[in-house]
């Protein structure tokens, strides 16, 4: 990168105003770096006549007013020296830094704030993750998000091998079976809801919103009813062993075309058969992420009295096929049928007729990740905008020096250090509940939590975009982060239970614990 290891031959400011609009050559000096355009008018998308009007000028203001800096790492082989004498101003993030930007971090991460829930080996955990997303998923996350391919084999092996799939399971015996996580960050014993939180919000930062559903959210959700509710050891082990591994993937399959948040309304079924050793399964499952490249479905059927969840493996019987919805086919959204499908009754999950307490279960944290998910997002918006105003200049001043946008910025980050607070909060009741109580106590909580964020992410992404204009609608570019979160931030308000059911459900739970006495 030549921002980092600037070409040794330095000019003065005047010799790049004299060369650099020479017939022959068309220089430019950005920050203290001389950049040579002279074979670059051509290919240059934004075209050739801007880059002759600064030909030979100090460019800075200019370029950053029209291109994110990234642009620069990915041109770096056109900077040809640097400015005698004068020093860089403008900061270049490595891989697993810090952003210099105000609010850009939870408070915990911005000196001086302290925070009562995280310790050494969250920072620890922190700090690998981060370096982690910037070299090896962020790269992959935007080139999957603009093809729609899946998520490469190499990177699954990666996360599994550094222990990132176990951590995204949360706290549990599950984590005895990795050799090494985070690069030795965090102790098994150690993992607590807040490493688990860490995780997930920095998977985040890579801001593509389908690959990161792409990136095994199926198994994030999909998995952790075999973990915690499988009765048969030697199925959950194999299982857990081969995910983790990256050899099969798994995902939840519960939504129906005829159900969604309405999970009584399902209808895939599942018949014993006489001799009692194989259920049929027939029925159809639809928007379930990860289904077209998956190998095991965990699936919400209908056993006669009631609800039980089934550990499907793709065979005979099962088909998937891609729904194309408003995110990238990386996320691998399907629609699945069964027919006929034959499975071992070992592979029932949880008690017969009893699914539904596995599903709920399930959704707590299902519904907490993906809380946690959109408010980290909604974060790297606020710091998008909060760069842009910075750097953006419209009728002769910054943005930022437009009260109307500072209300804006004002609004968006109050929405997100209000639902960060919370969602740290709750995730301390999760560090001190088991499982089962987090299911009777915490399921209004989180639902209400993640109503918060979602009809937060709402309003951000809604401001964002009149703070970038045209950029905000724009794929490629300065505001591909704006675009992408502005298309896509309503998949969290859908989807693992819609908002307007997860307000009612939260309120609902409440009452519950209401005195009969009038107050
Ligand atoms: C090292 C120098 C430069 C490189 C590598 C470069 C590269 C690019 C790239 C990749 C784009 C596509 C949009 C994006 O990805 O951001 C672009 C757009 C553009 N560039 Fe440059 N550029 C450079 C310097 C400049 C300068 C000095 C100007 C002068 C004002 C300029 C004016 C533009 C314009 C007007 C667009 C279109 C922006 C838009 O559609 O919003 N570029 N440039």
């Amino acid at each position: 990168m030549a921002v980092d290891a600037p070409p040794s031959k330095t000019f003065t400011r005047d010799e790049v105003a004299q060369r650099g609009k020479s017939d022959d050559a068309l220089w430019f000096i950005i920050d203290t770096f001389v950049y040579d355009a002279t074979d670059f008018v051509d290919a240059h998308p934004g075209g050739e006549a801007v880059l002759r009007q600064v030909a030979g000028t100090d460019a800075t203001t200019a370029f950053y007013n029209l291109h994110r800096h990234e642009v620069l790492a990915r041109y770096a082989d056109m900077a040809i020296g640097t400015i005698a004498g004068e020093k860089p101003s403008i900061i270049t993030p490595q891989p697993g830094d810090l952003s210099p930007v105000p609010y850009a971090e939870p408070l915990w991460l911005t000196p001086p704030f302290k925070s009562p829930y995280y310790g050494e080996s969250h920072r620890r955990l922190r700090r690998f993750v981060r370096e982690f997303v910037d070299t090896h998923v962020t790269p992959e996350a935007l080139e999957a998000e603009r093809t729609g391919q899946h998520i490469s084999q190499g990177l699954i092996e990666r996360m599994g091998a550094a222990g990132l799939l176990h951590l995204r399971m949360g706290p549990g015996r599950h984590l005895d079976g990795a050799a090494e996580l985070a690069g030795g960050a965090v102790k098994p014993r150690e993992v607590d809801y807040f490493h688990d939180l860490v995780n997930t919000q920095e998977f985040v930062r890579a801001t593509a919103r389908g690959f990161q559903d792409g990136n095994l959210a199926g198994m994030t959700i999909g998995l952790s009813p075999v973990l915690n509710f499988c009765r048969n050891d030697a199925l959950r082990a194999r299982v857990t062993e081969e995910v983790f591994a990256g050899r099969k993937k798994i995902c939840l399959a519960i939504t129906e075309a005829f159900a969604g948040s309405d999970v009584a309304g399902l209808r895939t079924t599942a018949e014993k058969t006489p001799d009692g050793r194989f259920y049929v399964v027939n029925g159809t499952k639809k928007w379930i992420t990860n289904g077209t490249f998956s190998d095991y479905f965990s699936t919400a059927v209908r056993t006669g009295k009631g609800l039980s969840m089934l550990l499907i493996e793709r065979g005979e019987g099962v088909e998937t096929k891609p729904i194309k919805t408003s995110y990238s086919a990386a996320a691998g959204t399907a629609y699945v049928t069964f027919d006929n499908v034959k499975v071992p009754v070992e592979n029932l999950i949880g008690e017969e007729n009893k699914g539904a307490y596995v599903v709920f279960s399930n959704f707590n944290h299902e519904r907490w990740v993906m809380a946690a998910a959109s408010v980290r997002l909604s974060r790297v918006v606020v710091e998008e905008c909060l760069k842009w105003s910075h750097q953006r200049l419209v009728f002769g001043k910054r943005l930022i020096d437009q009260p109307v946008i500072r209300q804006k910025l004002a609004k968006m980050i109050a929405l997100v250090e209000a639902n960060q607070a919370w969602l740290e909060s709750v995730t301390y009741q999760m560090c001190e509940m088991p499982y089962a109580q987090q299911a009777r106590h915490l399921a209004g909580p989180i639902s209400l939590l993640k109503m918060s964020c979602t009809r937060a992410a709402h309003e951000i992404a809604d401001e964002a975009v009149q703070i970038w204009g045209g950029r905000g609608l724009t794929q490629t570019g300065m505001g591909r982060v704006i675009e992408n979160f502005n298309r896509t931030y309503k998949f969290d308000a859908i989807l693992g239970g819609a908002e307007e059911v997860l307000g009612d459900l939260g309120v609902r739970q409440a009452m519950k614990n209401m005195p009969k006495a009038m107050l």
